[in-house]
């Protein structure tokens, strides 16, 4: 009997140890994948750096790189960027991008949301003789780039569903004829794959030698792996082949590397000039804030950071998880005084930007860094200081995996942005530990205890979701006691913070199971579970110190609005709603309001010196009537001091205004 005992006990063993190495195995196994993938990514970045390398050889031979240098079409450019467009200057790669186009060059280009792509293509079509074809995705987006082109005095016409017969008629025979005045025409992609009609027209304008470029806009569209995929997009490859003459400009405000390699194979833009701006703006102060698991206490902070960091006429939009979440948020701090409306699917996107964003908050995670980049970018698109915050507790991270988990690479990009708030968010404990010099946490005994009870309820066939998990874990650390090493306390959101870090660094991984209502995440074994156990892998917890309340300093934030800036705010939305569509900041934009507040021009030449000829022909008397009347009341205040603050405050209040906050949700809208 002894010896059969022996032999059960080795059994065990041998067994354990079995288990041991196909774990070891599977380890391996997963590593190997991963680093297939890799490899091979690896050869195609090699390829494309190697390719690129070529192409410049060979193109510069044909044409100058050098795309700042002087071109004959500069004075023209010039004039037309001033005087039509009213900008005084071009933004970052603005004018080497118009080079590029007008040398009928093949263009992509990669430019922060507000960085000014429209510009890049409609400065060239106006430069060009002939028609430019610009496709956009939503039939909004083109109704306010063509009624913005239209005040500006530019023949620009849009072809979708919407287009009357009429219309449809005029803009054919512009066409094949070139009769009438065309200069920009914008179409949705459905009219490229699906009207035989309009290409065929535009087979004839081209043949007329009149198509003098063609503009993509939001391209990232064309690319399935881009956020925003349009079935629609993908046929415009037929454009390259059809006009391999006419120069192709691609515009996007975000595109992996993987998405920019996609665009140039599905445009056939292969010998493309590329321009890559920074996704950085650097009027965009980001950060991350801890979020309670109140909800209640979230609202509190919201409502306490918007009073306190914002004046009552200032705007901003808040991102939530569903669209119930979104009603809610907004009922409750509407409860809060602050004027507050969830996004309905009815509301237009030119109503939703309308009203100038001057920060953007997410009460929930993003699913993606590249989503969090494309929300939050509405922010400060008028190129001054805006904020951009995110509410995080890792409690988010199993809402958003059960609902990205099968998308590609879906787990991976909200990993990301995990990681992201994890090194970024301000944490309390970060203040603790900053006091005692340690600010980051060597958590190797609470990994080990989370490892090994892991396994357990593995063993047992059971299976544990976040929650659940660190409740377990609670109570194994009382029932160990004194047993193991001292294992500080952790609250309940800190071992939620360092499950997710686990998840992170493939400790743990999250395991998916679907009912016929939900999808659950559960927390299982990662592959490399085994090494924290064998005392192998150490984990830190990043803690990152508190950072000063607000991200953004002092100094750069927006002053307010002086009194004469708040009635050119107005006046540009009292014409903003007499022509309809026509967003306010495109009337005059917050740096020509501050300009002009601190010039007070009071003649046409100084106010066209200031913003252009075309702005000062369509509003320069009711800007010019707007400063006299101001200096005025300036003049009568100084003469009646005593009553001067009275009817200046009066003035105030007579604005009525509030906070405006548009609550919107990141589900995908159908
Ligand atoms: N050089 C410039 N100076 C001042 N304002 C500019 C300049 N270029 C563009 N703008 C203004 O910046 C604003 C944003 O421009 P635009 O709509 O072209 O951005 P975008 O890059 O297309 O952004 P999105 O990705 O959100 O579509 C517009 O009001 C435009 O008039
Ligand atoms: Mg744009």
């Amino acid at each position: 009997m002894e010896t059969a005992d022996v032999v059960a006990e080795e059994l065990l063993y041998v067994e354990a140890e079995l288990q041991d190495v196909q774990d070891q195995i599977k380890a391996l196994l997963d590593r190997q994948e991963g680093l297939h993938k890799r490899q091979s990514e690896l050869k195609a970045l090699l390829e494309e750096c190697e390719a690129s390398k070529s192409t410049a050889q060979v193109d510069s031979s044909v044409a100058t790189d050098d795309w700042s240098a002087d071109f004959e079409w500069d004075s023209r450019a010039e004039d037309i960027r001033f005087n039509v467009f009213g900008i005084s200057s071009y933004r970052a790669n603005q004018r080497e991008i118009i080079n590029a186009v007008m040398s009928r060059r093949d263009v992509l280009v990669i430019m922060a949301a507000g960085g000014g792509k429209s510009l890049c293509y409609q400065l060239p079509a106006l430069l060009c003789d002939g028609v430019a074809l610009v496709v956009s995705p939503l039939l909004s987006l083109i109704q306010d780039q063509v009624m913005g082109l239209t005040t500006l005095g530019i023949p620009a016409y849009m072809l979708t569903s919407t287009t009357s017969k009429e219309h449809e008629k005029l803009i054919y025979k512009s066409l094949e004829k070139g009769e009438g005045e065309l200069k920009v025409l914008y179409v949705t992609p459905e009219k490229i794959s699906k009207s035989k009609r309009f290409m065929s027209k535009l087979e004839k304008c081209h043949h007329a030698g009149r198509l003098s470029l063609i503009a993509i806009d939001e391209a990232h569209c064309c690319s399935q792996w881009g956020h925003d995929f349009r079935p629609d997009y993908k046929n415009l490859g037929i454009l390259k082949i059809q006009f391999p003459t006419v120069p192709l400009i691609a515009l996007t405000a975000t595109a992996t590397y993987k998405v920019q390699v996609d665009l140039m194979e599905m445009l056939h833009i292969p010998k493309c000039v590329k321009f890559v701006s920074t996704i950085n703006r650097p009027n965009l102060f980001y950060k991350v804030h801890e979020k309670s698991s109140v909800g209640k206490v979230v609202i509190d902070e919201i409502a306490d950071f918007i009073r306190g960091s914002y004046s009552k006429n200032e705007s901003g939009i808040i991102y939530c998880f569903s669209r119930k979440e979104c009603e809610q948020v907004a009922k409750e701090l509407r409860g809060r005084g602050i004027s507050a409306d969830h996004y309905h699917a009815d509301m237009d996107v030119i109503a939703r930007e309308k009203v100038h964003l001057l920060f953007v908050i997410h009460h929930s995670l993003s699913k993606s860094m590249e989503t969090y980049y494309q929300e939050s970018g509405r922010a400060g698109r008028d190129g001054l200081p805006s904020e951009c915050v995110l509410y995080y507790r890792p409690g988010d991270v199993p809402r958003q995996s059960t609902m990205v988990f099968y998308e590609n690479a879906g787990l991976q990009n909200l990993y990301d942005i995990v990681r992201y708030c994890q090194s970024k968010r301000n944490c309390r404990r970060g203040a603790f530990f900053q006091h005692f010099g340690e600010p980051i946490q060597n958590c190797n005994g609470h990994a080990k205890v989370i490892v090994s009870l892991l396994r357990e309820i593995q063993e047992n066939d059971q299976r544990a979701t976040m929650l659940q998990l660190v409740e377990r874990f609670k109570v194994k650390i009382k029932e160990l006691g004194d047993s193991i090493q001292p294992v500080s306390d952790l609250k309940k959101e800190e071992l939620e913070q360092l499950i997710v870090q686990l998840l992170l660094e493939h400790v743990l991984k999250e395991e998916f199971q679907h009912t016929a209502y939900t999808t659950n995440s559960y927390i299982a074994l990662g592959s490399l579970s085994k090494l924290v156990l064998q005392g192998k892998k150490s984990v830190m917890l990043e803690i990152c110190t508190r950072r000063h309340e607000d991200g953004m300093p002092k100094s750069a934030k927006r002053g307010r609005m002086s009194g004469l800036e708040i009635k050119f705010d107005e006046l540009r939305k009292e014409l903003s709603s007499s022509n309809e569509g026509m967003l306010p900041h495109a009337i005059l934009s917050t740096q020509q309001i501050s300009i002009l507040s601190t010039q007070k021009p009071t003649s046409i030449t100084h106010l066209q010196k200031l913003i252009g000829k075309v702005k000062t022909e369509k509003y320069g008397k009711r800007i010019i009537e707007l400063i006299e009347h101001h200096l005025k009341s300036e003049q009568v205040d100084d003469d009646v001091s005593g009553a001067a603050s009275g009817s200046k405050s009066e003035g105030n209040k007579k604005q009525k205004k509030k906070h405006t906050v548009l609550i919107e949700s990141s589900e995908e809208e159908q």
